[in-house]
């Protein structure tokens, strides 16, 4: 038996080298392939690859972007204004780096800022500028916490990220619905109670 009978691009062309299969030649257009090998498959098919190519361009964006660049721009006019910010639910989609399957979730980020504010909207970029890579949940939230406190130099900062990892609601163990938390929180954010528990409570709420 061919190891490759269940293959769903299984052509013409294959056929060829099998004749025991039935040889569907006449009933489909041969048309080049995007990697110059001579095939032929059903018209419907034939823009996929360049349009699986375009898509993972848009959805691995992250990789041709340096999130850190993101927060260079800061606001100092901020009115004395000394307790947290925090943009919650932050909705991305990013790709376990096991499976390659859709991690979608949300994300809550949150700083004590010392004498500066970023735009709210970079926030947001620079969750997109990680997720949109393989990515391991853990290794995103702290990513996107040590980013932060980096270039901002903030008092403390917080990131709790929930999400559904599709390889687990999907496939595999298969439980549709569970979803994975995870948080990163550094300085006052981790240290202070008050802090602590104001973010917990905000991001949660
Ligand atoms: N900690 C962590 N695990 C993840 C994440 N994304 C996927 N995984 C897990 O990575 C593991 C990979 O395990 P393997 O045993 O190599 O892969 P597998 O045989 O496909 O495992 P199953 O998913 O259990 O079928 C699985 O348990 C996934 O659930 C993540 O962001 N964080
Ligand atoms: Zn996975």
């Amino acid at each position: 038996m061919d190891p490759h009978r269940h293959d769903p691009l299984w052509t013409p062309h294959d056929r060829r080298q099998h004749p025991r299969l039935p040889d569907r030649r006449r009933s489909r257009r041969a048309h080049p392939d995007p990697l110059g090998r001579r095939r032929s498959r059903p018209r419907r098919l034939i823009d996929t690859p360049a349009r699986v190519a375009r898509s993972y361009r848009e959805l691995f964006a992250g990789y041709e972007v340096d999130p850190r660049e993101y927060l260079e721009r800061t606001f100092q006019e901020v009115g004395g204004y000394d307790e947290l910010v925090i943009l919650k639910d932050i909705r991305f989609v990013s790709f376990c780096e096991h499976h390659m399957l859709p991690v979608v979730g949300k994300a809550h980020v949150a700083y004590l800022p010392t004498d500066r504010v970023v735009g709210i909207s970079k926030l947001a970029r620079v969750v997109r500028g990680f997720a949109r890579r393989l990515q391991i949940q853990e290794k995103m939230t702290a990513d996107i916490a040590r980013t932060i406190h980096e270039v901002l130099r903030p008092e403390g900062v917080g990131v709790i990220i929930e999400a559904e990892h599709s390889c687990m609601t999907m496939r595999g163990v298969d439980v549709p619905g569970a979803s994975l938390i995870t948080s990163h929180l550094i300085g006052v954010v981790r240290d202070d109670p008050r802090t602590r528990e104001e973010f917990m409570r905000l991001a949660r709420g």
